[in-house]
């Protein structure tokens, strides 16, 4: 293979970032890759709360457009961005090592304690996972609507519009800010949204099979691969877009892989959490489990009333 891989992506920092990231583990495999960065939609409309945007995958249409030109050869994502049903054409080949999947807060000040029932506290967030799991376990916690990149976000903050952010930790650590993280919250409270913290590269199926053997050589790692194979069954059946606060994570315990997951209402008033164990070979079918078992102990009522609002 003489000629680079083209690597198309976002232009937004932490976009870029893993784009450089997938960049430098195909040079380690002695891949030679250059990176197109390609306007979205969802870039476009930043001063609207994606939910509201509509369509499911506006970060990832243009980018497959360009795939099915064969103007770039792979599109890098955060593993979490991507809709849990892929369009014919495309497949996902690889998903990176996996980064810790908390999430955090992440403030100027000091003292901020989500603990303290008696200590106002005002964290800024977009996403409805994480407001619903704050009105679940933290009632006392007021949230407020903060959109746009972490550095705009952070600019925010320190107006004063909050006292702390609330985030992946993946997308803090990308992006340099771990000294102004002030805590990694618990993983059975918080649990992740599908994926979060790991990065996939999306590629069209016509790609040349060589070229798509050295992609995953290099980039996928098989481990964090089976987990999000596990997390991303059980969203299918969920059907849930980043707008639905539905969770899910997965972790090897041994040689068995451990899948935690479920839903919760907007208002937090119903959390439904459970947890299902199997073989690694068996990771989709464990996916499906999960979701029949959350279904069936309430989740669908919730996730119904959800699409209803
Ligand atoms: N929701 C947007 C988004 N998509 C990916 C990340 C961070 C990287 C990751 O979670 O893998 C973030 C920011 C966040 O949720 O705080």
């Amino acid at each position: 293979m003489s000629r680079k891989v083209k690597i198309g992506t976002r232009g937004s920092k932490l976009a870029l970032w893993q784009a450089y990231h997938v960049q430098d583990l195909l040079k380690l495999s002695g891949v030679d890759a250059e990176i197109i960065v390609i306007d979205t939609k969802g870039d476009q409309v930043l001063d609207v709360s994606i939910s509201k945007i509509g369509s499911k995958g506006v970060f990832t249409q243009e980018l497959e457009d360009q795939l099915l030109d064969g103007r770039i050869d792979i599109a890098v994502h955060s593993a979490k961005d991507m809709q849990s049903t892929l369009a014919e054409e495309f497949e996902i080949i690889a998903f990176t090592s996996r980064e810790k999947e908390n999430d955090v807060l992440l403030s100027a000040k000091t003292g901020i304690d989500i603990h303290d029932p008696e200590k106002p506290l005002t964290l800024g967030t977009s996403s409805t996972r994480r407001v619903a799991t704050l009105k679940h376990f933290y009632p006392h916690v007021k949230t407020i609507d903060v959109r746009g990149n972490l550095q705009t976000r952070i600019q925010k903050m320190e107006e004063g519009h909050c006292d702390a952010l609330l985030l992946a930790y993946a997308g803090v650590h990308r992006m340099g800010y771990d000294s102004m993280i002030t805590e990694e919250l618990d993983l059975a409270e918080f649990t992740p949204a599908v994926g979060q913290g790991s990065v996939a590269i999306e590629a069209a199926k016509s790609l040349d099979s060589a070229l798509r053997r050295q992609i995953i050589q290099a980039c996928n790692h098989p481990e964090t691969e089976y987990r999000l194979k596990a997390e991303r069954a059980y969203l299918r059946v969920l059907e849930g877009g980043c707008s639905i606060p539905v969770f899910a994570l997965a972790t090897f315990e041994k040689e068995e892989l451990i899948l935690r997951g479920g839903i919760i209402s907007l208002d937090g008033q119903r959390r439904v959490s459970l947890e299902v164990a199997g073989e690694r070979r068996g990771a989709e079918k464990l996916g499906q489990k999960l979701a029949a078992l959350v279904f069936a102990a309430g989740g669908k009522e919730i996730l119904d009333e959800i699409k209803k609002s």
